[in-house]
């Protein structure tokens, strides 16, 4: 099994959007594929459950018979910090409950096992946890979304630093297009971050609403 974590320059610069692609595009490819989101905040409650877009979109990804509640263990309301969605709700988040939920995943023998943070990598978990804990207890390689906006330079060099200087891998990173046109020097804003990064871009995703359409540049990426 080939697994990663998948991080991102911010919140909402397409990291459930690369996950769910790339699952979608490898289960095209004949591999069993399989995502986590261990900690949602931002949920509608279906049937009295509490629901993320997120969760939902990697579970339709899904080719193992994983259950809806297994890629999204923790789902907390309101659309704000985890951490303190978690306070609110009086629930603790702790490691070895994150930990043994993706071990469940893994048990399902998936070729590519995905697993999405929330935010940008330095995510609080509350109780002196944090989201990197979690990456480091699993020894994850990392990918990285770079949300290519304007100042995303600073936040994809800083979140390589970030991961390196807790001794984690970087697998690659990949730029995605989060608009219809792509920002201003949009090209010398790609060629300065494939200088700075301290590992290989992996792929540049288009602007597309069908997230369900394989996409032949995400093909390679496990390499
Ligand atoms: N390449 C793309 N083409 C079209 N829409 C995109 C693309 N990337 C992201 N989006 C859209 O932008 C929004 C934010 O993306 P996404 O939900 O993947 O962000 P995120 O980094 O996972 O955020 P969060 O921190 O909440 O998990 C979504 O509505 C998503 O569908
Ligand atoms: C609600 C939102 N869409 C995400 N799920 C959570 C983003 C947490 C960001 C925390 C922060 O770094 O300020
Ligand atoms: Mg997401």
């Amino acid at each position: 099994m080939q697994s990663f974590f998948i991080t991102g320059t911010d919140t909402e610069v397409g990291k459930t959007y690369f996950t769910a692609r790339l699952m979608h595009t490898l289960a095209s490819e004949g591999h069993q594929v399989a995502g986590y989101k261990p900690v949602a905040a931002g949920c509608e409650l279906i049937n009295n459950e509490p629901v993320n877009e997120d969760a939902q979109a990697i579970y339709n990804a899904c080719t193992v018979p994983a259950t809806l509640q297994q890629v999204n263990p923790i789902a907390l309301m309101p659309p704000i910090a985890p951490h303190i969605a978690a306070t609110e709700a009086g629930v603790t988040l702790k490691l070895s409950q994150l930990v043994a939920g993706y071990r469940q995943l893994a048990a399902y023998q998936p070729d590519v096992l995905l697993m999405e943070g929330a935010g940008g990598w330095q995510l609080p978990l509350g109780n002196n946890l944090w989201m990197p804990d979690v990456v480091k207890h699993l020894k994850l390689p990392v990918i990285i979304v770079v949300g290519m906006r304007l100042g995303c330079l600073n936040h994809a060099l800083l979140t390589a630093r970030a991961i390196t200087q807790a001794g984690l891998s970087i697998h690659g990173w990949v730029a995605n297009q989060l608009t219809p046109q792509p920002m201003l020097y949009y090209a010398e804003n790609l060629a300065t971050l494939r200088e700075a990064m301290p590992a290989p871009l992996l792929a540049e995703l288009p602007f597309e609403a069908d997230v369900t359409r394989p996409l032949a540049t995400l093909r390679d990426i496990l390499r």
